[in-house]
Parts: C-alpha cells; structure tokens; sequence
C-alpha cells in the first residue's frame, strides 16, 4: 500500500500523534532525510492552510511512492510505539515483529533484520530463486541473505574493464566497510527512495530497445526511458549477482547525500527479473565520451572543462567533508562523471563508495578489499589497502591530466603507461605542458596552454606519491575558485 492510500482514520490518528510535540519534524528532518528548509516550508504550507503538518509531509512524501512499509521502518527507527501500532493493520504482517521487538526492548535499540529473514525467506521465496511482489525492505534483506559477501572470492579483474580491480587480503583487522551490511542503518537509508516498479520501467524503455540503449558497464547496460514524464537513464543491472546488488545496495545507501554535482538516483526496481536503477538522465554523456569524441557533440572548450573541474571538485569536496565520516567515492572516473546539456558534471555510480575514518585523529582505514579502476588508483591503496579521501583525491587528478591533454589514463603502447607516472616524467624533464594539449583544441582558436598548464599542475599535485603532499579537495576547489578567468568560464 502506497502511502496515499493510507486510510482515512489511520492518516487521521498518525497526524495526531505526529503532529503532538512536533513528532513530524523529527521523522522529517531526520529520517526522511528533508533539509530544514523543507522543513519550515511544510510547517508554513501546514500553517497557511490550518491543516496538520504531518498530513502535508505524508502528501509531501507521498508524491514519490513511498509505502506504508517504509513509513513504518521509518517509525520503527524513531521508536514511535503508538505510531507503529496505529499502522499495524496495514502493514503486511511480517513487520510486525519490530513492534513486538520495540515494545519488549522498551525504547532500546535493536537489530531486527535476522528475524525478519527468516521470517520472511520462508513465507516469500519461491523454488526457483525469485520473489513474488513483496514490500520492498523484505525483498532486500532477502536478498541480502543471498549475497554471500564473506565467501565471495575476488577474481582479480571484473569482467568487463580490465583495468579494474578487486584484491582482497587475508588480514583480519581490518575496518572494511561493507556496502551489503543489512543492518538497521541500512534499511533506514533505502527506505527513503522510492520503489518503481519493473513493469513501468519496460515501459519507459521501450521494452529494453537496444535504440534506447545509453551504454554498458560492469554491472550491466543503461538505457534511456521516459518515466513519468521525466528522461530517465535506468540502469540494468545483471542477472542480480552479489555484485550488482551490492552496488545497488550502496548507491541506495549514498542517495542520501543530495548535491547539484551528485547524480540523482530516482529510484530502484527490485520486483523484476533484473534489479534497476532509475537516474536523472543527463544529455551531455560521459565525461569519457566527451574526451574520446565519442558523441556528434564537438571537442570540449576549455571554459567546458573547467566547469566540469571546478563541478567534481565541489562534489568531492562535499563528500569529503560529511560531518564526522568522510564519503569516499572511490571510483573517480571520466566514465563516472556524467554531463547535463549545459556540461554541469555529476558525479555518479556510488556502488563502490565507502565511509572513510572517522574522527580527526584518523586519517585512513585498512580495507580488506581493494575496488576500483586501477589506473585512477593511488599504490598506497593498491599495496597496503589504506583507504582515505586522498584515494579519491589521486582520481580527481588523473581525470585533470586526462582533461588537460586527453591522454587515455592507461595506454599499453605508451613507454610508460600510467598517465599520473608519464605527466610526472614529463614534468621533471621540464616539458611544457602546453605542447601536450588535448589535440582536437591545441593550435585551435579554442586553445589555452596558460589553463592546460595549471589544470596539468593540480593533476600532478593531485597524484602526489605521498598521500599528506596531496591537497585536500576542499583546496583543489578553492584553487579552482580563485583562478583569475574571464566570466564564461564560471558555472
Ligand atoms: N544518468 C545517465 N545519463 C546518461 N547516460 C548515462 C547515465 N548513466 C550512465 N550513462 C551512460 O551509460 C554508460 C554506462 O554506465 P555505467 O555506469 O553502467 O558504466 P561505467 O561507469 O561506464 O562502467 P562501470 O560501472 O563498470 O565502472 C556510461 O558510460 C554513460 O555513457
């Protein structure tokens, strides 16, 4: 049930319960993830209309599909017992448990996922290994019971970039995160995307039209689809292996953090055949397409690549600074950097994203598994596993370097293949980096060997050997900022 179906008396009583003490601003701000701005905006919009302020955030909330199942979780986290009785009658009944949990452990904390599984792998699992069309959270912790995340053997490289990788160590003390972990936190975060359902989203590509078809990558294609008016790129992912979902699993978790330079992910699909992934459609491509010509569109302009330099260094510098807990994306990319039609980047495809050390006092974790694409890849994350925003720091450089010159970051026939390792050759044989301008624009009007040569400068800044020389990202962008450019050049 849709939340908008809620049944009168019940949305009756929920909005009096929530709305005593401002109960709602809690599962708003808080759980629901709006900003105080929303916030006050729903209070306002509450107040204009002398109507309850819980019964504007449900309308609010439930413009985006959201179930009565997410709701209830939502409560369940907020240990709102009377608001959680008040929705038992239309819930399905394998949630109910966290009530009786709740109500036993008297306010106290608890992870009720394990309960659950059992409980509903009995009643939902059909025999050959697909699931009915069941509420969402009990899909996924389904799911998670079938990602064999402990035992899954690391084969190196993934099976279509050989460039990447995935090494694991046998070293046990290690403060791996994982993407997977069907915990509490988990389900509070991927309760509040929307579900979609698969059928919808056959539709709104054309029944998977290969002339829909935006590209291919690890984890499976990405086609374009027009889904309640809106474009959309939906991404397919295969045959729901352990690592499809797990990098469903953490982009549900980063959805979280909204940023102009962060690709929205609209919504997920676990009813189908296959799991989807629903984003904004960004019409410019890849930032990879761009830089290999791939597209009908021209060259990039210097002023484009700045925009996209200065946009990435934002969303990093944002991820980076989260309070407490950096994000580290952790597969800074070309492939990664997604454009709308006015080149504005965002960053996508969070499947790989980690939380970083926490505290000041720490400045990396020790992973056991090392993801990514090896040549956006620093060696003390490759050799010894250290995890830290430097990692992501060292990508963002190599994609300066790949936008100054548009050199492949790997080239097998280049004497020395790594571009980071080439530009840092160049630079200590003093090369001016003007002369190694990305070719479609060198000697071209749009020529600029003054901005080539600092973006080439932040690039080999950024991949800094030590970790400590790099700058932070927050520096990277105030670099950026503070670049005396003519107007055009700013976003
Ligand atoms: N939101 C989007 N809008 C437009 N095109 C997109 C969007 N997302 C992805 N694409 C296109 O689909 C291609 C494949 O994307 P996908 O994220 O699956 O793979 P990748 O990032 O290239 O590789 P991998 O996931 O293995 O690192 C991209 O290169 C891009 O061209």
């Amino acid at each position: 049930m849709y939340i908008y179906q809620l049944p009168f008396e019940v949305n009756k009583e929920l909005c009096r319960l929530l709305d005593s003490d401002d109960n709602w601003k809690e599962l708003a701000g808080v759980h629901m993830k709006y900003s105080p701005f929303d916030v006050n905006e729903i209070e306002q919009v509450a107040k204009r209309q002398t109507s309850s302020p819980t019964a504007q955030l449900f309308i609010r909330w439930g413009q985006l599909n959201h179930r009565v199942e997410e709701l209830f979780i939502l409560l369940y986290r907020m240990k709102h017992i009377p608001a959680l009785r008040c929705l038992v009658p239309v819930v399905d009944s394998r949630f109910h448990r966290l009530l009786s949990k709740q109500d036993s452990n008297k306010g106290v904390r608890c992870n009720d996922t394990a309960g659950i599984n059992e409980n509903a792998n009995q009643q939902t699992a059909k025999a050959d290994g697909t699931y009915s069309s069941i509420p969402i959270p009990v899909m996924l912790i389904q799911k998670g019971i079938q990602i064999p995340v402990s035992s899954r053997v690391s084969n190196g490289v993934s099976p279509n970039d050989e460039s990447s990788v995935e090494t694991s160590t046998n070293n046990t003390s290690t403060n791996d995160t994982k993407p997977s972990g069907l915990d509490d936190e988990l389900i509070k975060k991927i309760s509040a995307i929307p579900m979609v359902d698969y059928e919808e989203l056959k539709i709104a590509t054309n029944n998977w039209s290969d002339n829909n078809l935006l590209g291919r990558g690890g984890f499976g294609q990405v086609y374009k689809g027009v889904w309640k008016l809106s474009a959309v790129a939906v991404k397919r992912l295969r045959n729901n292996d352990g690592r499809s979902n797990k990098e469903l699993i953490g982009e549900m978790c980063l959805n979280q953090y909204r940023h102009d330079n962060i690709l929205p992910l609209y919504g997920y699909s676990l009813g189908g055949p296959e799991a989807c992934l629903v984003y904004q459609y960004m019409a410019g491509g890849s930032l990879e397409q761009r830089l290999r010509c791939k597209t009908v569109h021209p060259p990039l302009t210097w002023s484009q690549r700045y925009k996209i330099a200065h946009g990435v260094a934002r969303g990093l510098q944002y991820l980076h600074t989260m309070a407490g807990t950096p994000l580290i994306h952790g597969d800074i990319k070309p492939a990664n950097i997604l454009l709308d039609q006015c080149i504005m980047p965002k960053i996508g495809d969070f499947g790989l994203a980690r939380k970083g050390p926490y505290g000041e006092e720490r400045t990396h974790l020790k992973v056991s598994r090392v993801h990514g694409t090896r040549p956006y890849l620093p060696d003390e994350y490759l050799r010894s596993h250290y995890l830290s925003p430097a990692v992501d720091v060292f990508s963002y450089g190599v994609v300066m370097l790949e936008l100054a010159t548009a050199l492949p970051a790997m080239e097998r026939t280049r004497a020395v293949q790594l571009l980071s390792d080439f530009m840092h050759l160049q630079n200590r044989e003093r090369v001016d980096f003007a002369a190694l301008e990305d070719r479609n624009i060198r000697g071209t009007p749009n020529s600029n060997p003054s901005l080539c040569r600092e973006f080439a400068a932040i690039g080999l800044h950024c991949t800094q050997y030590n970790r400590q020389e790099r700058p932070t990202m927050l520096e990277v962008y105030k670099r950026l900022d503070g670049m005396n450019l003519p107007e055009k050049y700013f976003p």
